[in-house]
């Protein structure tokens, strides 16, 4: 079946864009890991799928899938991208559009400087809720986190655990470059005690308003950059003590601002959307 694209990016992480308006898009596990796959597809970090919404309100629904072909429930830096898709594509004249995903309905909205603002709502600090098995676990406090200590290649670490809609562990290095991401991210992806698995974060702080992070991210890898990494990575910096907002946070693929106020304040995530080319696979 040949199927219309369009390649875009936010800050280095990939995406596959796909119209499911204008065209019928029901892909198995493995045509998406086809689709994302760099030698033999495409190629991206996540596809993207644009629906209109169901619910009344809401005027686009999105779906989000990993390289690896699982669907899951949030995407930061696709938000942005989707925002540029149906703007540009002249799916809809607003530029505050509310969409819904598997996580609930976000706001992402293009700005005159041609960046976007994507309200990402409350992070979830609940271990049950991340999903993170706390059982036996005796947390480390540090301002208002809880850091959990958990073993990860003959050495224990402690993990800020929280969800963006999707969740995440997020860990202090001394220096991101040097941080054991292709070694350690694996095991955390997979660790026993997140259920639905994990985006594993390693963070550097710079200074209270400045990080540096990178993501191996749950179902892609590590990737360029992670929106909703930068948001949990900024929030457990907040909640430790260690960062006042807004923060810039610095990644592989370019820069993020993450505003948060603490509390059960929304989160803000501002950066760049890219498109790359417009293209058709037989798939
Ligand atoms: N790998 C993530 C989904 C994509 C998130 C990331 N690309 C972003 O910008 O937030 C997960 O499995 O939860």
């Amino acid at each position: 079946m040949k199927i219309k694209f369009t390649k875009m990016h936010g800050a280095g992480n990939d995406f596959v864009v796909l119209d499911a308006i204008h065209q019928a898009i029901e892909f198995t596990p493995a045509q998406w890991q086809l689709l994302a796959d760099r030698r033999f597809g495409v190629g991206a970090d996540q596809m993207l799928v644009i629906e209109r919404a169901q619910t009344p309100g809401v005027d686009f629904r999105y779906r989000i899938f990993n390289a690896d072909g699982g669907e899951v429930e949030q995407c930061g830096n696709g938000a942005r991208a989707f925002v540029k898709f149906v703007i540009d594509k002249g799916l809809t004249d607003k530029r505050a559009i509310r969409v819904e995903t598997m996580s609930g309905v976000i706001e992402p909205a293009m700005q005159q400087d041609g960046r976007i603002t994507v309200d990402m709502g409350a992070p979830i600090l609940a271990p049950a809720q991340v999903p993170f098995d706390a059982t036996g676990l005796q947390a480390v406090a540090q301002g208002e986190d809880r850091l959990w200590p958990l073993r990860v290649n003959g050495k224990t670490v402690l993990f800020s655990a929280l969800s963006m809609g999707n969740p995440h562990a997020v860990q202090i290095v001394d220096d991101a470059d040097a941080a054991p991401v292709e070694q350690d991210g694996p095991t955390i992806e997979h660790h026993v005690r997140f259920p639905k698995r994990v985006n594993a974060g390693f963070m550097q702080v710079i200074d209270r308003h400045h990080v540096k992070l990178r993501v191996f991210e749950r179902g892609a890898g590590e990737t360029l950059a992670c929106g909703t990494g930068a948001c949990a990575a900024v929030v457990a910096g907040i909640r430790r003590g260690l960062l006042d907002s807004p923060v810039a946070v610095a990644t592989r693929g370019g820069d993020l601002s993450i505003a948060w106020a603490g509390g059960d304040a929304h989160v803000l995530l501002t950066g760049p959307a890219v498109t790359v080319f417009e293209g058709e696979i037989d798939i």
